[in-house]
């Protein structure tokens, strides 16, 4: 079973394309890193994927139903940029709206997590602090008891205390509950330890998917000097090039082919944080699904 499929998705504002040509298979049970910069398309997949809009093009579905169905609604969870709730009510009037509003509404867990993090029902939402408030959020989200949480820029305006302490609750949910979790995130430094399931846009495009270990396995850098770097560069699918005056990075992508290292370079293996930052880099490289090599190949020079 999928979480989401999509086929040949976009979505369109007017002249502009949020969303074109995306195509993913992203399995259950994965925690999913939707990453890239500024306006590059995330939100629009999130909202594609909850509901919130309607494709231009293409086709989205969720857990096996179409995106924005009843059955497909009733087990997802989403929690915005803005995490938005109703400043004036305390966090208690707020398990009670949940309550009202959600047929599969979990009290007990809901006022046993915010026991555990110290968090009293009777706070008025305007009076807890940022990391307070998305943990509210996120306890509103996992009451639902969703198959699938989608989280669009969850740990934006939280400090990297309140970052982290989000990140382990996070994954405590995932691990007792067994859901799947997609969240998009602009700071590479997020998906770290947190995400074992990556999506790269750029641009409205989908750049990079795939599991992250297959992902970091198929990536590795040579380091040599960079008075061979052409030659070398030459003959691989380079998806960076970082050239010192004497050493060379090239981030390389594996072509199935088991390739020799070249005298006097060495073989290093990659981070997802610099592989991340490597594709963000060279908006016109890919990786998987379909890679493009004649794209993915190409020379440039960095400092
Ligand atoms: N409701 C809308 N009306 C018009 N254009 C929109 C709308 N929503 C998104 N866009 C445009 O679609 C593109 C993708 O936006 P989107 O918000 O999906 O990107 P994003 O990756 O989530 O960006 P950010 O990290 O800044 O939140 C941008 O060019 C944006 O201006």
């Amino acid at each position: 079973m999928n979480a989401v499929e999509t086929s040949g998705l976009g979505k369109r504002y007017g002249g502009t394309w949020a969303l074109r040509d995306c195509t993913l298979a992203i399995p259950a049970g994965h925690v999913v890193a939707l990453a890239g910069p500024n306006g590059a398309g995330k939100s629009t997949l999130l909202h594609l994927t909850v509901g919130l809009a309607k494709q231009s093009t293409g086709a989205i579905s969720v857990l096996g139903n179409a995106a924005g169905s009843l059955p497909a609604l009733d087990r997802v969870a989403f929690m915005d940029q803005d995490a938005a709730l109703y400043s004036g009510l305390s966090v208690a009037d707020m398990l009670r709206m949940g309550r009202s509003m959600n047929r599969r509404w979990d009290q007990a867990r809901a006022r046993d997590r915010l026991a555990e993090l110290d968090i009293p029902l009777t706070r008025r939402i305007g009076r807890l602090s940022g990391g307070q408030h998305a943990q509210v959020a996120l306890t509103l989200a996992l009451a639902r008891r969703p198959d699938l949480l989608v989280l669009d820029e969850p740990m934006s305006s939280l400090d990297p205390l309140a970052r982290h302490e989000f990140k382990s609750a996070l994954m405590t949910a995932v691990a007792q509950d067994g859901l799947s979790v997609i969240f998009s995130s602009h700071i590479v430094s997020d998906l770290e330890r947190v995400c074992d399931y990556l999506v790269v846009l750029a641009g409205g495009r989908v750049q990079v998917a795939g599991q992250t270990e297959d992902l970091l396995a198929g990536h590795h850098v040579l380091v040599g000097p960079t008075a061979q770097a052409d030659q070398v560069a030459a003959t691989l699918p380079v998806v960076r090039d970082r050239r010192a005056t004497a050493q060379t990075h090239l981030l390389i992508r594996a072509t199935g082919q088991t390739l020799a290292t070249p005298p006097g370079w060495r073989k290093e293996p990659v981070g997802l944080e610099e592989l991340v930052l490597a594709y963000l880099r060279e908006p016109d490289a890919f990786a998987l699904p379909g890679p493009r090599t004649s794209d993915a190949t190409k020379e440039a020079t960095f400092s």
